[in-house]
């Protein structure tokens, strides 16, 4: 059953500005925990925005829970929980007025949702007293996190809620997510950073306001065309640019201690024999397994061509 559907929804902030959001549509399923996946100003906040019924669209239609974000809005808005990207709870409430401040909020009390919470709750109930200004950025989110679901939402909408956190926090995040899932909360978040894709049951991959492809994690990158490969050697600099200068070669581009590249119509053995040649050494090529962000590079330029 469809929880969260987007028909044809398109947006522009103010006149002859460049548009938000072109012709949007997707659906996101009951209990399902889906991401969008995109760089800074993709238009993911805007989604997000407009789900939570805080925006209107220009055009098109979207539902939450079977209701309309226009007519329904203030069903909507006791329905679903928000962690906007920014951080959005009060620096100088300590973290139990906070939470207490959002239940009152929805009209309920920390406790008759405390089931709910308590996994996430405990991890930053040593520090209860401290005021929400003075926590780290993943106690921060842990709160935010708590806030957002005080009132037990259908649907958890979470706007980039990794940004400018630690890794280990990143991870534990994300294990918090699917506990979240296990109790039937369908979950939407959004996130620039590719791996954490991984996570998510389907994903969008969104680039400038419009969606380049929607599926599993592995069904996009199953769907990857041709072979990728990694290549690297002594001197990387210079290596991107003379590969880019080998006809052959489609896109190349840099990915770690590698550059990640495809062939458009030369081989192995031209391109290493091209590269001595240039006066490369300890030259590896290997033949590799896209990632998402390997994808996300492939589609930007197929949508774009
Ligand atoms: N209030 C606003 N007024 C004018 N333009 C806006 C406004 N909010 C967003 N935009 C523009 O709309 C586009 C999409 O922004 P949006 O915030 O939805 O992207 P995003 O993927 O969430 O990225 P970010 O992480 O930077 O917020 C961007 O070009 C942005 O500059």
């Amino acid at each position: 059953m469809e929880t969260v559907t987007l028909h044809n929804i398109s947006k522009t902030y103010g006149k002859g500005a460049t548009p938000a959001l072109k012709d949007v549509s997707f659906s996101v399923n009951k209990g399902e925990l889906f991401g969008l996946i995109g760089p800074d100003g993709a238009g993911k906040s805007t989604i997000f925005r407009i789900l939570t019924t805080l925006l209107l669209a220009d055009e098109g239609t979207a539902t939450v829970g079977g209701l309309d974000v226009v007519k329904d809005y203030h069903r909507i808005r006791s329905s679903v929980g928000y962690m906007p990207g920014r951080f959005s709870l009060y620096q100088d409430l300590t973290i139990e007025e906070n939470l207490t401040f959002f239940a009152t909020l929805f009209g309920t009390t920390v406790a008759a949702n405390y089931e709910l919470i308590k996994d996430i709750y405990r991890q930053i109930a040593p520090f209860k007293d401290r005021r929400a200004g003075k926590l780290s950025g993943g106690m921060k989110q842990k709160l935010a996190l708590c806030c957002a679901l005080v009132h037990k939402p259908e649907v958890l909408f979470l706007d980039e809620p990794t940004t400018g956190v630690d890794a280990v926090s990143r991870r534990e995040f994300w294990d918090m997510l699917q506990q979240l899932k296990q109790q039937g909360i369908t979950i939407v978040v959004s996130t620039p950073y590719m791996d954490e894709a991984r996570r998510c049951e389907r994903i969008a991959l969104i680039q400038a306001g419009s969606i380049l492809s929607i599926d599993t994690p592995d069904a996009i990158i199953n769907a990857y065309p041709g072979q990728l490969y990694a290549l690297k050697a002594a001197h990387i600099p210079h290596l991107l640019n003379d590969v880019r200068g080998f006809e052959g070669v489609g896109q190349c581009y840099a990915a770690g201690e590698y550059l990640h590249m495809v062939f458009r119509s030369g081989s192995e053995e031209h391109l290493l024999a091209f590269l001595e040649g240039k006066g490369h050494k300890d030259i590896i090529l290997k033949k590799i397994k896209p990632d998402i962000e390997d994808c996300f590079i492939r589609l930007l330029t197929t949508t774009h061509q």
